[in-house]
């Protein structure tokens, strides 16, 4: 039996990249939805804050990838608690409701952002989030560590580096934290597939970058996360060819200058 998908954010960046990657892979029904529904697309309405209408998407759904995210860091009150933070509650409540089996959030690099560029970070490192938005990335992580724990779901974080939606690395940062498309592709397919027994996951969400600040390596024999792609090569390259490469090296990994 085909597993059946729950894609939030469908709409977005790389929810509508993943969302068309899943549609074409046989293994998978695939149900996208977003706060802009889009019919050509075949993404259906949802709003992350609407309790209801969770409780019936989330039914019969064997794994939600959770990309919704309203990006507005200056409203922490509103936008980041209210909003983005109440949201994923509301998402894990229902999804726990209807036997959900796994949930996949999309994290942030900026979760730990204030590690320095010489650093080396793992998923076993302290939590240091730069920002608002790194900390409100943080406390859902461990909301999936709480439900993973009560034996509720599966839950995997993963920290996302840099998917700017072009498919191309643009600034020396992004060379040490990239993932391409077809990367994030197999890397979403590898959570979605990962053992049953794998209850709790946090990870990083990067290509095969030559000078990644994470440790990826792990990944394969865990999960058969083989990325195929380098951002440090695909820089080098595009600055042989004089294409403009931003110099935002900085003294913090999520881009912090203090
Ligand atoms: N693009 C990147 O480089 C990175 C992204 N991430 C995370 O990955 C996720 C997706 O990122 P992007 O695709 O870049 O963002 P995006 O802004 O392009 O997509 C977010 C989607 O969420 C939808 N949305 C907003 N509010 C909603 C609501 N109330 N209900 C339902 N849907 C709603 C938007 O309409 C949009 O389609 C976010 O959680 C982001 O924090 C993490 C690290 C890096
Ligand atoms: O750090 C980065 O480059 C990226 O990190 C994120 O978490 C953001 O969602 C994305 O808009 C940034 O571009």
């Amino acid at each position: 039996m085909k597993r059946k998908l729950l894609i939030t954010g469908a709409a977005g960046t790389i929810g509508s990249v993943v969302f068309k990657g899943l549609q074409q892979d046989n293994r998978y029904d695939v149900v996208g939805a977003d706060i802009h529904a889009d019919e050509k697309l075949g993404i259906v309405q949802m709003d992350i804050g609407d309790e209801a209408r969770l409780a019936e998407l989330t039914q019969g759904i064997d794994t939600v990838i959770h990309f919704a995210w309203i990006k507005d860091d200056g409203d922490f009150l509103g936008k980041v608690l209210a909003g983005n933070v109440s949201g994923a509650y509301k998402l894990f409540e229902a999804a726990v409701q209807n036997g959900v089996r796994r949930m996949i959030f999309a994290s942030s690099n900026h979760a730990t952002g204030y590690y320095r560029t010489d650093e080396k970070v793992g998923p076993h490192d302290p939590y240091r989030p730069d920002s608002f938005y790194g900390l409100s990335k943080c406390y859902i992580e461990l909301l999936g560590r709480l439900y993973s724990d009560q034996g509720k779901i599966s839950s995997f974080n993963i920290r996302i580096g840099n998917f700017p939606g072009d498919d191309r690395p643009h600034s020396e940062r992004a060379g040490h934290i990239w993932i391409s498309e077809r990367d994030m592709l197999q890397l979403i397919v590898c959570c979605i597939e990962a053992d049953d027994g794998l209850k709790y996951l946090n990870l990083y969400g990067t290509s095969a970058n030559s000078d990644n600040y994470y440790n990826i390596d792990y990944l394969e024999e865990l999960i058969g996360y083989k990325p195929e792609d380098d951002a440090t090569k695909l820089l080098e390259l595009a600055k042989a060819t004089g294409r403009n490469v931003r110099q935002d090296e900085t003294i913090y990994q999520g881009g912090q200058q203090a």
